[in-house]
């Protein structure tokens, strides 16, 4: 039976039998297959993608691949506090293992800026909250300014074990596929997933569990795309809040995961990202959040710009579940309508 990451993957963790194992059983989330959506994109490609929905995580993100890892190693070093900054997920993961390991956590966000959904978990999870007069990268100076002052561990991504924890979905992925993907899309916020999918699927290429590795595409909201454009980005703008990120902490690491795989990272647009978050709901019945669609929004304009020959096998990373942020859904919906409980208008209306 799956008892979370650290169990499955032991060998390729720093962990010992010295190391309390804080979990979730977070992990071994499906691969699914999605043919309609890949005829709905690219209808003469044969392309062969898979949706990694790390939406079926403990706390609904990516975020507790890593969290498993940075609670058990701090709690074996002795630490009874942990913090972050977060534009949501890394902050709902944090309290939720905390309280599992009985620390204390405190969340720093950039005010206004959370989903509905991420803010509420790290409430009900019972971490102390300071909605900061500042964005994500306000917020994440002034955590690592803390950790450097007082007895409290950072779980941001500038902690190590966050991206080993991370690095286990492309395990899982080379595990499932019994061979490593093509190509691995997926949306670039502060940059550590990008980094740990790059450092896992090397790691299973070194030791002979897959015979090649992926081009790495990552992609960032066109508001929000320093990587992409080159400089930090002071005021970074998306509707994908959960990548309005402007100075991302792994941004070498990430340009060095592009390069040395052959890849890339480049920029989709709001409404591309939308278009995208749709389109996955419509055709494969998966709900995912606005940011993790800028990975499926990264394969239709990277189809439109033919950097696939055809049946490529393509993994994309949907990060997050929608239902973090149902405000987006509702704002990008048409609203129901509303009608007396009269069979005929109901029936009209849905053209039965
Ligand atoms: C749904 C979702 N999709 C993509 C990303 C980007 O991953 P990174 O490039 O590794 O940062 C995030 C990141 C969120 C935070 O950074 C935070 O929660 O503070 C996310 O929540």
């Amino acid at each position: 039976k799956w008892k979370g990451i650290i169990e499955a993957y032991r060998e390729y963790l720093p962990v010992s039998e010295k190391t309390p194992v804080v979990s979730l059983h977070e992990g071994n989330t499906p691969l699914i297959k999605a043919d309609n959506l890949s005829k709905a994109i690219a209808p003469d490609k044969n392309l062969q993608i898979y949706l990694k929905y790390e939406g079926l995580n403990p706390t609904g993100s990516f975020k507790d691949r890593g969290m498993t890892m940075a609670i058990s190693k701090a709690k074996e070093e002795g630490k009874t506090a942990v913090i972050c900054a977060s534009t949501g997920n890394t902050s709902a993961s944090a309290a939720a293992y905390a309280a599992r390991a009985g620390m204390k956590a405190y969340v720093i966000l950039p005010k206004g800026a959370v989903a509905v959904g991420k803010l509420s978990q790290a409430m009900i999870y019972g971490a102390k909250i300071i909605a900061l007069m500042g964005n994500f990268d306000d917020a994440l100076t002034i955590v690592r300014q803390i950790g450097e002052k007082y007895p409290v561990e950072v779980v941001n991504s500038v902690n190590p074990y966050r991206i080993e924890g991370q690095k286990t979905a492309a395990f899982e992925i080379c595990d499932y596929l019994e061979e490593a993907p093509d190509f691995h899309f997926l949306p670039v916020g502060n940059a550590g997933n990008i980094t740990a999918y790059w450092k896992g699927y090397k790691e299973y290429y070194q030791k002979g569990k897959v015979k090649k590795t992926p081009r790495m595409i990552g992609w960032q909201a066109e508001g929000a795309a320093p990587i992409v454009k080159g400089f930090p980005i002071k005021n970074p703008q998306t509707i994908a809040t959960a990548i309005k990120i402007g100075n991302p902490y792994s941004w070498q690491p990430a340009l060095q995961a592009a390069k040395e795989s052959n890849g890339f990272i480049d920029a989709v647009s709001d409404e591309e990202i939308l278009e995208a978050y749709k389109l996955i709901a419509s055709t494969e019945g998966v709900f995912c959040e606005p940011a993790s669609a800028a990975s499926v929004a990264g394969v239709i304009k990277a189809y439109r710009k033919g950097l696939f020959k055809g049946s490529e096998i393509i993994t994309c990373t949907l990060t997050g579940n929608g239902l973090k942020d149902p405000d987006t859904v509702i704002m990008a919906s048409e609203k129901p309508i509303e009608m007396p409980p009269d069979i005929n208008q109901i029936a009209k209306f849905l053209e039965l």
